[in-house]
């Protein structure tokens, strides 16, 4: 077991990384403030791990649990609502803490509750995908999707702590850890050439969940979004490049329907789409967009867009992106490998000309 920290001044917290880290007190008890707990996790990972959690928080005074419906589609402000009354029925005060146990999708509605609930309560993450614990529990996005728009509402929202319990990941379906395996890749192509190279060499250990390599990827994913994190929390600039990949992958999820692709491999075919883009700008070339998608084909992840959708499809979901200003587009774009920029000045048939490479119709 180790630990990263993320360094926020006051909103400073650690990211735990080990095995078998969700029974033992000691992992939570430093982090909780007062006697009230609340667990939300979902109906696919409460009987995977609730019994574990719950035994390692035997002594608070309260403890409830919700557990919410699986799935991308109940990513919903209907959805957060349920928690909100479940800790009002259950008197659940100020000092109360909010456990989210489960993926991004678990992690992301109790963020945003835990930001909502009397103005804000502490909340903890538990991350049981590979996407979650690299990605999401981290940085403090938190919020759910509007049928306009993924991600629409929500707050930034630090947790308290991070506990990357990696033997959660042992029961994960070879999807969702190949979709975690995208936010993976995207570190080394956006700020970590000597990751991605890494990568390149050790993906087939990787995707056999080889111990070793799945922990060098955890930390080292988490130490890059950690950095970027510090250094802009609040996304009012150089943090936009973990977006690299996301305007058009959220374009897919939105037109798709939310759940239909899942965010990795949306974000997996817009990683493509934003590469080829960097390439038709010139800053690129050709040769890296193979070495990307030889990475991804390793992975099992899409690398073109839904058979069918059309590129005004694209242009219309993109056209609501939480990235505009004063109504120009800001797409993540290369500069080399490992080098992310953002660029607001990309025409709107260079960008019709990447989704047609990319298939698009
Ligand atoms: N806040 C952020 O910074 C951020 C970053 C990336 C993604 N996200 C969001 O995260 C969500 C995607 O997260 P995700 O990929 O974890 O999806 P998810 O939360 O839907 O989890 C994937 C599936 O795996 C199941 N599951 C979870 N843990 C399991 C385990 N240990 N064993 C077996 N099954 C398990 C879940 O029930 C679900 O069916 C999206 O909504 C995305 O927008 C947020
Ligand atoms: O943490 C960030 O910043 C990211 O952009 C990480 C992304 O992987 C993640 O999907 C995030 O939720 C996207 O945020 P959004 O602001 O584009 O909705
Ligand atoms: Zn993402």
């Amino acid at each position: 077991m180790h630990c990263l920290n993320v360094e926020l001044g006051e909103r400073s917290y650690p990211i735990v990384i080990g095995s078998q880290l969700l029974g033992d007190p000691q992992n939570l008890l430093p982090y909780i403030r007062g006697r009230q707990v609340c667990v939300v996790t979902n109906e696919t990972v409460a009987p995977l791990y609730l019994p574990q959690l719950l035994a390692a928080l035997a002594d608070f005074d309260k403890v409830d649990t919700i557990e919410l419906p699986d799935g991308e589609a109940f990513k919903t402000l209907d959805t957060v609502n349920r928690i909100f009354d479940l800790l009002l029925e259950r008197r659940h005060n100020r000092s109360t803490t909010l456990i989210a146990l489960g993926g991004g999708v678990v992690g992301d509605m109790t963020g945003f509750a835990a930001a909502c609930y009397q103005r804000g309560v502490d909340f903890v993450q538990i991350p049981t995908t590979l996407l979650a614990q690299v990605d999401s529990s981290v940085g403090g996005k938190t919020g759910v999707n509007h049928p306009l728009g993924k991600n629409m509402i929500g707050a930034f929202y630090q947790p308290r702590v991070v506990l990357a319990d990696m033997a959660t990941l042992t029961t994960l379906p070879e999807r969702e850890f190949s979709a975690g395996v995208a936010e993976v890749i995207k570190y080394g192509l956006i700020c970590d050439e000597t990751f991605f190279c890494w990568l390149e060499g050790n993906i087939s250990r990787l995707m056999a969940r080889d111990p070793q390599a799945l922990a060098y990827a955890v930390d080292r994913s988490c130490r890059d979004k950690a950095a970027v994190v510090a250094e802009d929390e609040r996304e009012s600039g150089r943090r936009a490049i973990l977006n690299f990949g996301h305007t058009f992958g959220h374009a897919i999820e939105a037109v798709q329907g939310y759940g239909a692709w899942l965010h990795g491999e949306a974000v997996a075919a817009g990683m493509v789409m934003a590469a080829e883009l960097s390439r038709l700008r010139g800053a690129i070339d050709a040769g890296l967009i193979d070495r990307i998608r030889v990475l991804l084909e390793a992975a099992r992840l899409p690398q073109a867009a839904p058979a069918g959708m059309l590129t005004g499809e694209f242009l219309d979901a993109m056209a609501v992106d939480k990235k505009i200003v004063d109504g120009r587009l800001r797409l993540v774009l290369l500069r080399a490998l490992g080098d992310a920029q953002v660029v607001d000045d990309t025409p709107k048939a260079l960008i019709e000309q990447a989704l047609r490479h990319c298939g698009a119709v």
